[in-house]
């Protein structure tokens, strides 16, 4: 038999439980409680003014508390994992793990409490009256039968979703995964013979949604550490097994899983052997979810039956069949809507949502959070991974729908599109602040060139701008190679993209007259000038784009960001009375700054400066920001004095000769620019009336260093750096870009930023 593997020692994940503040969850405040009138706010008197608003109205909880994103995970350690009754405080570490992915995957807030009975009545008696705290209660490793009684009674006294994840949210990602593997074996869910080991809460739960999506209950066979469940079996029964006992002859596991299409495992470590897999049908299914050890490993799965398709509860295998690709978003979809409940409707939207997803293609986030290959939809790839940032936006979405659907959402989402933007932007900052812009982009869609055509990542971010509706991409490059990768990939429509080969091209001859008219008096021969059209893809694709063939264009990804440049800068000049720059967006805690210069001019003077900033605010303003320009520097208005500090201050002397309609001052620190009532407190005068959302830098070092070192300590993210100032659309990529980042810069170029 092969050795589990594990990829840390006992004594790595005791440390990191823990280092720093033990444990893996604390609470942050989310209003300000820095001044005494903070204090009267949040706390007496103040908070009385919500409180009678609350007794007036119930559901003004929801507008004044925490609660409407608010889920408690409940347990009594009764069957923690597969590791079974270790008591409600060995439960913790689960249960705070289980809070924590709440928040990571889909911004639910949640918290742990471990309720110390293993009597049901007590347990239900004590949840009962939690109701007020929450929107929603998610019920975990409750052993059974006591979890069936428990969930049953508190969804009958509570008016809030109360959720098992052991029984549903396993059985949505079960099923999900199961939709897959049969469409792979071809097999239809009704004629497939299924054995369910574990007749425990996760056991029953699936066994019955895969029954209520189709499955024969008389293929199905359910096991126990007895032995099967059949009919008349008296040892270790209770309800919930008798309503799935068949008449068979088999007995044991072993004499179930012969012939059998499929085997689902929600039981203990090692409870399947080699040989009872042997001894399965033609392309055998085997989810083995126990954890945190399967029942067999894939590597002992794989040694006897190679044409398998197996599944864990593992992160460390691939198809990871675990709930926690439910359990986030289906409450984030019933948190939204304020359902009352989740329904077997939310459930099977849940499940066909997450199914549908795998078979899609696999955006660069998650490919690169993987080691090994891109996965692929096939028999290693049947349910998406969790690290998978589409499945906030679809699974919530499904769930929400659902819930509408069957009337049992007592706030109906109006705007769905908006709700699916509003998703994307909880995990993602760069969604919420290029919402706007992409809205506008799909009524105006553009044709943009992506002059890297030949690039896998490029063709992907080409098919996502498509498929975005954001316009026609064009690519550059030679169409048998732009074709196999398409193929590869696995590209739809790839009939629909239009592939340009500059040696090839119609225009070869228009394009190489226009260059040659450009730089015939800048030592170039016209077979220079031909060359360059033929060989330099940049060129050729700033062609496209100056002769009016193509609206704008991306390119950077396979080369440096100054060569790149100086390609383009071949075929355009910079706008008239306008100058080249670079200006990065950095998003981070809910805030977005734009600084500037991060590309060109290398030590500006102050004339340069005020031109930055001028650029930089009409920037601001098209991406929907009423700029205030500050002028950063080490001091502040005049302390400590230095030769950089006098240019930043002759910069904003230039801009009041100037008579600009934007807020701008300076110099000063970036901790002052950044704080309004620090900057209120020590410089009243300052004429910004907030914290500035424009930061011009003194020079290119510290506009780089400095958003580097925001993306690296501070968490944010970085949109940029965008090129501005040129006479046509071109945005330069930095090297190693995402999928996203290309579509993001692309959407951008046919915003027109320049
Ligand atoms: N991958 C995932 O997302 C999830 C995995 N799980 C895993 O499923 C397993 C069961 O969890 P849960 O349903 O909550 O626990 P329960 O305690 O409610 O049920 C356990 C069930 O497994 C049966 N069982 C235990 N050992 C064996 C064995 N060797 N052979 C056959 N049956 C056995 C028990 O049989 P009996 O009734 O005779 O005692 C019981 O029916 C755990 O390993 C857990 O980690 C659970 C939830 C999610
Ligand atoms: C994943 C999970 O909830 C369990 O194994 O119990
Ligand atoms: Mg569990």
């Amino acid at each position: 038999m092969a050795e589990q593997r594990q990829r840390f020692t006992d004594e790595e994940a005791l440390r990191f439980h823990a280092r720093g503040k033990p444990g893996k969850l604390e609470i942050n405040p989310t209003k300000p409680m820095a001044t005494q009138r903070d204090l009267s706010l949040a706390y007496s008197p103040g908070v009385a003014v919500p409180v009678r608003a609350i007794a007036e109205n119930p559901d003004a909880a929801f507008d004044y508390t925490a609660r409407g994103n608010m889920v408690a995970v409940i347990s009594n350690g009764t069957a923690i994992l597969g590791l079974g009754n270790l008591g409600a405080l060995a439960s913790k570490p689960v249960m705070e793990g289980k809070a924590v992915l709440f928040k990571r995957f889909a911004d639910v807030d949640s918290i742990d409490l471990e309720v110390d009975t293993e009597d049901a009545d007590e347990f239900i008696n004590c949840v009962r009256y939690l109701g007020p705290s929450f929107g929603g209660i998610n019920l975990e490793d409750i052993k059974a039968p006591e979890c069936f009684i428990i969930e049953e009674r508190l969804r009958e006294l509570m008016n809030i979703p109360v959720f098992h994840d052991d029984q549903h949210g396993t059985a949505i990602i079960c099923a999900a995964g199961l939709i897959n593997a049969l469409r792979l074996t071809g097999r239809a869910i009704s004629e497939t013979r299924m054995v369910m080991n574990g007749a425990g809460a996760a056991g029953i739960a699936c066994l019955e949604l895969i029954k209520a999506m189709g499955a024969d209950p008389a293929k199905i066979l359910l096991c126990d550490t007895k032995g099967v469940v059949y009919r008349g079996r008296t040892e270790g029964m209770n309800q919930w097994k008798s309503a799935h006992a068949v008449e068979t002859a088999a007995r044991t596991l072993e004499e179930a899983l012969e012939g059998a299409d499929v085997f689902l495992g929600l039981s203990a470590k090692g409870a399947v052997t080699q040989e009872m897999v042997a001894s399965m049908a033609e392309r055998p299914i085997l989810f083995a979810m126990a954890n945190p050890d399967p029942e067999i490993t894939p590597e002992d799965v794989f040694e006897v039956r190679p044409d398998a398709i197996v599944a864990t509860g593992r992160s460390d295998y691939p198809n990871q069949v675990n709930n926690v690709l439910g359990f986030p978003y289906i409450f984030r979809g019933a948190l939204d809507v304020r359902a009352t409940t989740i329904n077997e409707a939310m459930k099977i939207a849940a499940a066909r949502a997450l199914a549908e997803l795998a078979r899609e293609d696999v955006p660069d986030e998650v490919a690169l959070a993987y080691s090994g290959p891109r996965p692929k939809f096939g028999p290693g790839y049947i349910i998406p991974v969790p690290f998978d940032p589409r499945l906030i936006q679809k699974v919530p979405l499904a769930v929400a729908r659902a819930a509408m659907d069957t009337g049992v959402a007592r706030k109906p989402i109006v705007d769905m599109e908006a709700y699916e933007a509003s998703l994307a932007a909880r995990l993602d900052p760069t969604a919420a602040s290029l919402q706007g812009i992409i809205a506008k982009v799909q009524r105006n869609p553009k044709r943009i060139v992506f002059a890297e055509g030949e690039e896998e990542t490029v063709i992907r971010a080409a098919v996502s701008f498509r498929n975005a509706g954001l316009g026609t991409p064009v690519l550059v490059g030679r169409e048998e190679t732009v074709r196999a990768v398409m193929e590869q990939i696995g590209v739809d429509r790839p009939e629909e993209f239009e592939i340009h080969n500059a040696r090839l091209s119609a225009d070869n001859a228009r394009y190489t007259d226009f260059l040659y008219e450009r730089l015939r008096r800048r030592g170039h021969l016209y077979r220079d000038c031909q060359r360059l059209v033929n060989q330099d893809r940049n060129v050729f694709g700033a062609l496209m784009v100056a002769c009016g063939d193509a609206d704008g264009m991306v390119t950077g990804v396979t080369r440096n960001t100054s060569v790149a440049l100086e390609d383009v800068r071949k075929v355009m000049d910079p706008m008239r009375g306008r100058r080249l720059m670079g200006v990065t967006l950095a998003i981070a805690r809910g805030r977005t700054v734009l600084v500037a210069d991060t590309l060109v001019n290398e030590m500006p003077d102050s004339r340069t400066l005020s031109t930055i900033a001028i650029q930089a605010a009409e920037v601001a303003r098209r991406l929907g920001f009423e700029p205030r320009v500050a002028f950063l520097s080490y001091s502040t208005f005049g302390h400590p004095s230095g030769e950089r500090a006098e240019k930043m201050r002759e910069a904003v002397q230039w801009l009041e000769d100037q008579g600009v309609d934007f807020e701008f001052d300076g110099e000063m620190s970036a901790e002052v620019a950044l704080d309004a009532d620090l900057m209120r407190k020590l410089y009243p005068f300052s004429r910004l009336t907030d914290s500035a959302n424009v930061l011009i830098m003194p020079a290119i070092h510290s506009a780089a260093i400095s958003t580097k070192l925001l993306q690296k300590l501070g968490g944010a993210t970085l949109i940029g750096p965008l090129l501005i100032g040129l006479e046509r659309p071109v945005q330069v990529a930095r090297m190693g870009a995402t999928v996203s980042d290309l579509v993001n810069l692309a959407a951008l170029t046919a915003y027109d930023m320049s």
